[in-house]
């Protein structure tokens, strides 16, 4: 039987998969030493990202030929607009942070929306799935190895089983499947390049996440 594309995504991009799920973010939310400034932040970006997200499945959907795939989708894209999107508005009353543009601005965080919303625009449909199999399976992945660990804040806690969830583990184990079915027709060329959109996708990650750390102040000392 001939190697399943994901396997091959997979073992590529070890490393910048690894940099990811091993990343400071992961490991001070496994430490339960991640600060609160630094979650404020990543709740503005990621809020901001759950947006995008609904773009990028927009164009899935437009791209999609397959209604079961239609079908699939337009359920992700209910659940992002009318469970993802007030927890965030719910979350950011409770810490009394409000959407900060300059924020948004920042190049780590321009660079992951900006990037992921070309492959949508510019890319067929297997590079949609790539992409968000690669957003999804690194989530998952990272989720469910830390979701054991205590967690004082339980907005972190919340949003950790979230992604361990079975739900959760379910959307990101039909994007495997389907890229992998996807990948029985695809050329050599279409492989290799859902191989490198995987790669560009973590490093994108990793950027995203560092810019939840406010930067290091100057000293003048
Ligand atoms: C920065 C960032 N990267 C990946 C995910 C994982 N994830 C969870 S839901 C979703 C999109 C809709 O299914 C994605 C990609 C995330 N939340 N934030």
């Amino acid at each position: 039987m001939a190697e399943r594309l994901t396997d091959r995504i997979l073992a590529e991009n070890a490393d910048p998969f690894a940099a990811m799920v091993n990343h400071r973010f992961v490991r001070d939310i496994e430490a339960d030493r991640l600060p609160a400034a630094v979650f404020d932040r990543y709740l503005l970006i990621e809020g901001a990202f759950v947006e995008t997200a609904i773009a990028i499945f927009g164009y899935a959907v437009a791209k999609a030929t397959d209604m079961g795939d239609r079908r699939k989708l337009i359920g992700s894209l209910d659940a992002l607009a009318n469970e993802q999107m007030p927890y965030f508005e719910a979350a950011f009353a409770r810490r009394g942070i409000a959407p900060d543009p300059a924020l948004q601005a920042d190049p780590k965080v321009a660079a992951f929306r900006e990037g992921m919303l070309a492959i949508a625009r510019d890319g067929d449909f297997g590079g949609i799935v790539t992409s968000m199999f690669a957003a999804e399976w690194m989530y998952w992945t990272w989720c469910s190895a830390v979701a054991s660990a205590p967690m004082s804040d339980p907005m972190v806690r919340d949003w950790i089983e979230m992604h361990a969830a079975p739900g959760f583990a379910a959307q990101a184990h039909w994007l495997r499947d389907r890229l992998d079915a996807l990948g029985e027709t695809m050329t050599p060329a279409e492989r290799d390049a859902a191989v490198r959109t995987f790669g560009h996708v973590q490093r994108l990650e990793i950027d995203f996440h560092e810019a939840a750390y406010p930067p290091a102040a100057i000293s003048a000392a």
